[in-house]
């Protein structure tokens, strides 16, 4: 059906459109052109009113109303359709522009389900239903789940998006496809997911696999109390890293090596306070006998590692022992998949995993150095040769390393207002055209402007909701404020009988 007409001036990457009725801004529709059918996407849509133009007072405007009320012909619908290529070629995966513009009086036709579907939701396994097309409902979205992991993946959106959503949805189609998937946690969200087989743990960090840098950090000794570090670096021998009982061969080196050096009795004596009290106060992180946390990730599951209990620095030289074992264990993998191993070391992780950081502005900071970053850039760089794909999701892109983000094939960018946000993203993706940026400030919770390898096109979708996801939404205070109401009274009540039993008793 005819829904518009080429007027003005055309180009052969955008045409005004004269139409039937209103568009919506992020719609798809068909260019009947002289040379074929062309797929085009509604950038602008702007109504206006002859009768209601240059107004010049309240009572002008109501005869103007009533005016443009009885005339028919009175609202102009005028549309700026950006071109996006011939169809055909787009259905298999070119994106060929014409030459030549579309003539004016060309027709503009309704998208139907058979010119987009094959583009939007390709029907191969590794394509995953991810939502719908957010102004052409009934077509589906999907995503190349392969491209993911090969050249990796963003999602950036302000808090309260849904940004935790779209990764809940990407677990459950990695678990139904038996793939290996890695979330590390930092907010306790996703502990109630609700995935097959999921594999949820607290994060570990062995201490004795740590090199004495990272053991200064995790056990928080000052960065620039140098004489400290030296003390730790010193007693942290291969002996105490052997031992049956590490914090006892750990003090006691540290006290010997505070005897026998001179200047450093002090140094050491604060070096085996900090050890006593990270014993204690980490106990359930800090664990010299769990073996190689890594050996407890599962293949072939959904792991969350809730990395909530640790503190920043913790968290960094956890996540960075995680990204560098797992890139090397890949790498292995790899090399001995093609017959160059040199170690006989039987390998995990023999099929690509995925690893997902939240809050990334916090471990791969723009503009400093962090140990996580320093891996994470690695992983970037050298994952798609080792199928180890990066997710890194934010609420700040514009404190995530550019270096970093710039390396994300594929992005999904919901709602974001702040101006350096949208800066940031724009410069680290070059897909991402001025008019789908400025999208992003009126997108509602759950909707997405997806970028990259992962879509044959960028699109805006509405993404799926997880519906038995207990994570991530925000509590109800007044329900709960008022359960707690109730259960005062019954602790009340018991307390009272448990008196009257007391009195009886006496
Ligand atoms: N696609 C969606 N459709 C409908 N509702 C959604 C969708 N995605 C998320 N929501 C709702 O929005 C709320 C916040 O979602 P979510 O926790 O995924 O956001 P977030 O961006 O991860 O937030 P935060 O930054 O606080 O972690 C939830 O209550 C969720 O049910």
């Amino acid at each position: 059906m005819t829904i518009g007409v080429v007027i003005g001036e055309s180009r052969p990457t955008d045409v005004t459109v004269q139409s039937s009725k209103p568009l919506s801004v992020g719609e798809y529709v068909i260019i009947d052109s002289q040379d074929g059918k062309i797929l085009g996407l509604v950038e602008k849509s702007i109504i206006s009113s002859e009768a209601l133009t240059d107004v010049r007072n309240f009572d002008e405007a109501v005869e103007s109303k009533e005016v443009a009320d009885l005339n028919s012909r009175d609202k102009n619908y005028k549309v700026k359709i950006g071109i996006l290529g011939f169809l055909d070629k787009l259905q298999r995966g070119q994106m060929i522009l014409p030459a030549v513009p579309p003539l004016p009086g060309t027709s503009i036709l309704e998208a139907t389900q058979k010119d987009l579907g094959v583009i939007f939701g390709p029907s191969s396994e590794e394509w995953i239903r991810i939502g719908s097309l957010l102004r052409n409902s009934s077509i589906e979205a999907r995503i190349n789940i392969n491209k993911i992991v090969s050249r990796h993946l963003a999602i950036l959106a302000m808090t309260g998006m849904g940004k935790s959503n779209l990764v809940s949805l990407i677990a459950r189609h990695v678990a139904s496809l038996n793939g290996t998937l890695i979330i590390f946690d930092y907010h306790n969200d996703y502990e109630n997911l609700d995935v097959p087989k999921m594999n949820y743990m607290m994060a570990k960090i062995n201490p004795r696999l740590l090199p004495a840098d990272k053991l200064a950090e995790v056990i928080e000794l000052r960065e620039n109390a140098d004489k400290q570090q030296r003390a730790l670096r010193e007693s942290f021998t291969e002996s105490v890293k052997q031992s049956k009982d590490f914090w006892q061969a750990l003090e006691e080196s540290t006290r010997s090596f505070g005897h026998m050096t001179k200047g450093y009795a002090d140094s050491a004596s604060r070096v085996l306070d900090k050890i006593d009290d990270a014993k204690h106060r980490f106990s359930d992180i800090l664990d010299p006998d769990c073996g190689d946390p890594v050996e407890l990730i599962k293949e072939g599951r959904v792991n969350v590692l809730n990395i909530s209990e640790l503190s920043e620095r913790q968290a960094n030289a956890g996540l960075a022992y995680y990204l560098q074992e797992l890139l090397q264990h890949r790498k292995n993998a790899v090399w001995e998949k093609k017959g160059k191993s040199s170690t006989k070391k039987s390998n995990k992780f023999l099929a690509p995993v995925f690893v997902i950081i939240e809050e990334a502005h916090v471990f791969i900071p723009k503009g400093e150095h962090t140990d996580t970053k320093y891996w994470a850039s690695k992983v970037a760089r050298e994952g798609r040769k080792f199928g180890i794909g990066l997710g890194v999701v934010s609420q700040r892109p514009r404190n995530i390393d550019p270096n970093v983000l710039s390396q994300m094939g594929s992005l999904a960018i919901m709602k974001i207002v702040q101006d350096d946000d949208q800066q940031q993203i724009a410069s680290a993706a070059e897909s991402l055209s001025k008019d789908l940026l400025s999208q992003l400030s009126s997108l509602n919770i759950g909707d997405a402007v997806l970028i990259g390898q992962w879509v044959n096109l960028p699109s805006i979708v509405h993404v799926d909701e997880v519906k038995s996801k207990k994570s991530g939404s925000d509590l109800n205070a007044v329900s709960e404020w008022s359960q707690t109401d109730k259960f005062k009274e019954i602790a009340k009540e018991s307390t009272k009988s448990m008196i009257q039993k007391d009195l009886l008793l006496d």
